[in-house]
């Protein structure tokens, strides 16, 4: 519900530092492909519209959510990267499988940031609906990409 209360891309520029010289990887899962592709616009162009270098910004791909964790230690490993965004979109089938991708890929990506000792953030939508998705990624909820490379430039000014 709380979403429903506020713009999730609304954010505080306190505790935003300088990043021009500062490299992102973004990984960006190809499953419902039209809300990925949204997340990772709205990562790219709020990285960019803070400081960042496109040229110090990386994608790469993954097959699904569930390989974020993996994707994202790829990138989190290389000394030329600074911070990872991970950005997937799982939405609710009729069986389990939503839970274990969601529970699996929450606790990976979290395992890697601290297992690297860098931000790797969770920018990953866990929807019922395909509509919630749409709303979450550049809709009237803002975007969760937006979201996850604020978080990102403010966990790299800790
Ligand atoms: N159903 C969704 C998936 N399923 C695929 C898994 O993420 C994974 O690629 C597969 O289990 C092989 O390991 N992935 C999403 O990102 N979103 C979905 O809704
Ligand atoms: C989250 C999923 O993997 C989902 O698409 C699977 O759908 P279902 O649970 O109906 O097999």
């Amino acid at each position: 519900m709380a979403t429903s209360l506020k713009n999730l891309s609304q954010h505080s520029d306190a505790n935003i530092k300088d990043i021009s010289d500062r490299r992102f990887g973004i990984v960006v899962s190809e499953w419902n492909e039209e809300v990925t592709e949204s997340l990772y616009s709205g990562a790219l162009e709020t990285l960019i519209a803070n400081g960042a270098k496109r040229g110090n910004i990386i994608r790469k791909n993954v097959p699904g959510s569930f390989e974020l964790s993996l994707g994202g230690q790829w990138l989190a490993q290389r000394e030329d990267i600074d911070a990872v965004i991970c950005l997937g979109c799982v939405i609710q089938g009729e069986t389990r499988h939503f839970d274990f991708i969601c529970d699996a890929v929450a606790h990976g990506i979290t395992e890697v940031a601290l297992k690297y000792n860098k931000p790797v953030i969770f920018g990953v939508l866990t929807p019922e609906t395909q509509q919630q998705a749409f709303d979450r990624a550049g809709g009237k909820h803002g975007n969760k990409g937006d979201e996850a490379a604020i978080t990102a430039i403010k966990m790299l000014g800790f």
